[in-house]
């Protein structure tokens, strides 16, 4: 757990208690961030995430999902654009924002010399939870991220998973309505990580809304109500795991071909010609041989196998499956590759230029209103 601020004792001056009522519990317009060096790390990004709802902020390392975090938290000030969270304004209320999130940040902030209830104790010390509330809140989080049996051991007895479940509790303590999880299952096993998913589920049950970073599409698909993906710094796709997936257009034939690319080559070609698919199927080579995306996967995929054993090719490997969020992935950036390369300027995948301002200038500035 991290206030959201350098300074425990601002966060500690409040509670989330002065909410007021909202349906949005983040809101931005046109949200810029250029960092001092000139980096545009953040363009255009507009979001809404409803109260209660479990947001998912996809991208690869550097597409900017720390920084538009820090932004929401009130860490850095946007060069351009509005920022409401929890119905406070993030540059006139900046204080009010802090006290109303949870922030688990991607390095965790665990005592490793302190035990897991003195860690929970330290973080309601730290966010001014009164002192009659603590004893029943400590158990009730405890308990929450499964660490009831090992309250009473020291952190550095820990493993990374429950260094980060503990992380994630304390980051709790003050019952933000709102927390963001910025990558909290980085370098996990995959038993680590399905226990601190269980935990995730369990908190956004209970009405917190989540807005969770992450460079993992398996992890969006599972827990996500909604995702936006974030490349280059600018949304290029918002909806939910299933919108998303549909968007690829249609299912995904994968066929492995016996030989060398050449082949696979030559399997793509066999693919693409005749009126096997519609035209804007996409074919492509793969290390095995040829993926084919199409409304007509199912349906053609008996043809296409034909053509390749008429085209002396010998298929070792046949699947017809719907899109994962790979697949969108996959799309979006050879969209945005394609254009790039179209016009020489990375662009959406709606096919929109990013709308560059001449006067984007330094304006990071760390601490908010300190
Ligand atoms: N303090 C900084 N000064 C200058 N550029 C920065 C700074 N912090 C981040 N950047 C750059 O801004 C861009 C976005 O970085 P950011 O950390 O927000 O991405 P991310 O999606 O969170 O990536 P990661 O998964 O690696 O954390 C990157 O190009 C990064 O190098």
């Amino acid at each position: 757990m991290s206030p959201p601020d350098s300074s425990r004792e601002t966060a500690a001056r409040g509670t989330a208690s002065e909410s007021p009522p909202t349906e949005s519990a983040i809101r931005t317009t046109n949200l810029n961030l250029t960092y001092g060096d000139g980096t545009e790390a953040v363009r255009d990004v507009s979001l809404d995430v409803p109260e209660g709802e479990f947001f998912g902020f996809l991208g690869p390392n550097g597409a900017g999902k720390t920084t538009t975090i820090k932004v929401l938290a009130t860490l850095l000030k946007p060069t351009r654009g509005d920022v409401q969270v929890n119905g406070f304004d993030a540059a006139s209320d900046p204080r009010k924002v802090r006290e109303s999130i949870g922030y688990m940040a991607q390095e965790t902030s665990v005592d490793e010399e302190l035990t897991a209830r003195e860690n929970v104790r330290f973080a309601c010390e730290a966010y001014g939870v009164p002192r009659a509330e603590r004893g029943e809140r400590i158990d009730e989080l405890l308990d929450l991220a499964d660490l009831a049996d090992v309250a009473d051991k020291k952190a550095t007895e820990f493993s990374g998973g429950m260094k980060k479940r503990l992380d994630a509790a304390t980051a709790l303590v003050h019952r933000p309505p709102l927390v963001f999880l910025d990558e909290p299952t980085t370098g996990l096993d995959p038993k680590a990580r399905n226990r601190l998913w269980d935990y995730f589920r369990r908190i956004n049950e209970q009405g917190t809304t989540i807005f969770l970073t992450t460079q993992y599409l398996e992890e969006a698909d599972e827990l996500c109500d909604r995702i936006s993906v974030i490349l280059d710094g600018e949304i290029v796709a918002t909806g939910s795991p299933e919108e998303l997936k549909r968007e690829v257009g249609g299912e995904i034939l994968d066929i492995d071909v016996e030989g060398d690319v050449a082949r696979n080559e030559r399997a793509a070609e066999v693919a693409r010609s005749g009126d096997l698919f519609e035209s804007d199927a996409a074919v492509e080579t793969t290390d095995e041989g040829i993926t084919v995306t199409s409304k007509r996967a199912r349906e053609r995929g008996t043809d296409l196998l034909v053509a390749l054993r008429d085209a002396d090719l010998t298929v070792t490997g046949f699947n017809v499956r719907a899109p994962t969020l790979d697949d969108v992935f996959l799309a979006i950036t050879d969209e945005q590759v394609a254009d790039e390369d179209e016009t020489g300027v990375a662009a959406t995948a709606a096919g929109e230029g990013p709308e560059r301002s001449a006067d984007a200038t330094d304006s990071s500035h760390e601490g908010g209103d300190g």
